[in-house]
């Protein structure tokens, strides 16, 4: 069933009125809660291009919920789907589990960036948006805008032409036009495509306050350290189909932290680790490819602490020049079920 055909009738993930099975219900309510829902979602173009591949999506209200993936791996594609751009080839989805129609007034979305015209102000430019909405009362329309311009931080330079905006203000405007009226969704496509770095940590800023303010995000970007640092939760998409998805932390769970020693001793140290009990100790000699130059000793952490293994070594004479705990990153969890680097030009 397409969204087309569910508009009239109930949300996808409803729960029928006369449902008595106690577990069916809870799993019924979990989906009907999601800010998005996704079953069996796929897209398939003319010419036999598999954009999206039966893809199942949960993403729960109040998330900061990342949408990585390498260039072509189906982003968009199922944003627009999301959003009724595009239609499905099959398969179902939900937002805010309302029917589209009804869904769309309280998510905001910013899929090709608005057109801005140059040579008018933030303000101005904004209120020209908002009078192409039908449903936003025109009386209120000062409002909506002054008060979308201040959840982005553009107050001050709300009466400045958008030609003098830097990159990152003319991103935060895009935002703000998303945010015309109050939205319980924030759907965000690439929204730090084509940022300075000083742009980009505005929108991963701003992107961080909107959720704190309750709205749900969801974000796509190929970039993982960005999803990184700004979501709570991730699915990860190749070439149109869902290889893993979670919380952020969840995700990391798969693969485990590594202690990693500088030393110029990599023997003494690995006979250190070892003597510990940690796990898989790897050796590198640094003395063996150039002379002066440390060697680094790694191990799976387990559970041990890193200050007790920096003791132990200090207690064994080992010469530790560094001592670090190497975290799992997503782009080891994408390594390591893709067998694939992330190739962002992929
Ligand atoms: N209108 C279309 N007709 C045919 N193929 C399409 C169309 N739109 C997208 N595709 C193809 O579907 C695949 C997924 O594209 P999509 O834009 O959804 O990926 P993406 O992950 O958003 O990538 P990007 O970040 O580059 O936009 C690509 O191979 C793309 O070429």
């Amino acid at each position: 069933m397409t969204t087309a055909t569910r508009e009239a009738g109930a949300p996808f993930g409803a729960a029928p009125p006369s449902s008595g099975h106690a577990a069916t219900d809870a799993a019924t309510d979990a989906a009907t809660d999601a800010a998005i829902v996704t079953r069996g979602l796929t897209k398939r173009f003319r010419g036999g291009q598999v954009a999206v591949d039966a893809l199942d999506l949960t993403v729960p209200r109040g998330s900061v919920y990342g949408f990585l993936g390498p260039n072509g791996s189906g982003k968009t594609t199922t944003i627009r789907m999301l959003l009724g751009l595009v239609t499905p080839t099959e398969g179902e989805h939900a937002m805010l589990g309302l029917p589209l129609a009804r869904a769309l007034p309280k998510v905001g979305a910013l899929v090709e960036g608005p057109a801005f015209h140059p040579y008018l102000s933030g303000t101005a430019n904004l209120m020209r948006l908002d009078a192409a909405d039908p449903t936003a009362p025109r009386s209120t329309a000062g409002r909506r805008v002054a008060e979308a311009l201040e959840r982005v931080g553009l107050s001050a330079a709300a009466g400045k032409r958008y030609r003098a905006y830097s990159l990152g203000m003319r991103q935060r405007l895009a935002i703000a036009a998303a945010l015309l009226g109050p939205r319980e969704l924030l759907i965000l496509d690439e929204p730090t495509n084509g940022l300075d770095p000083q742009g980009t940590r505005e929108v991963r800023t701003l992107v961080r306050e909107i959720a704190a303010d309750g709205t749900t995000v969801f974000v796509s970007s190929h970039l993982l350290a960005e999803i990184e640092q700004m979501c709570t939760h991730a699915a990860i998409m190749r070439a149109g189909r869902l290889v893993a998805d979670g919380t952020i932390v969840s995700l990391r769970g798969g693969l485990v932290s590594r202690i990693r020693v500088e030393t110029s001793d990599p023997a003494a140290a690995a006979r250190a680790l070892d003597a510990l009990g940690l796990a898989d100790v790897r050796l590198t000699d640094g003395a063996a490819l150039a002379p002066g130059l440390a060697g680094e000793v790694t191990a799976e952490l387990g559970g041990h602490a890193p200050e007790r293994i920096n003791a132990a070594l200090v207690g064994d004479g080992v010469p530790v020049r560094g001592l670090a705990v190497v975290r799992p990153s997503l782009e080891d969890v994408f390594v390591g079920l893709t067998g694939e680097g992330f190739d962002v030009d992929g």
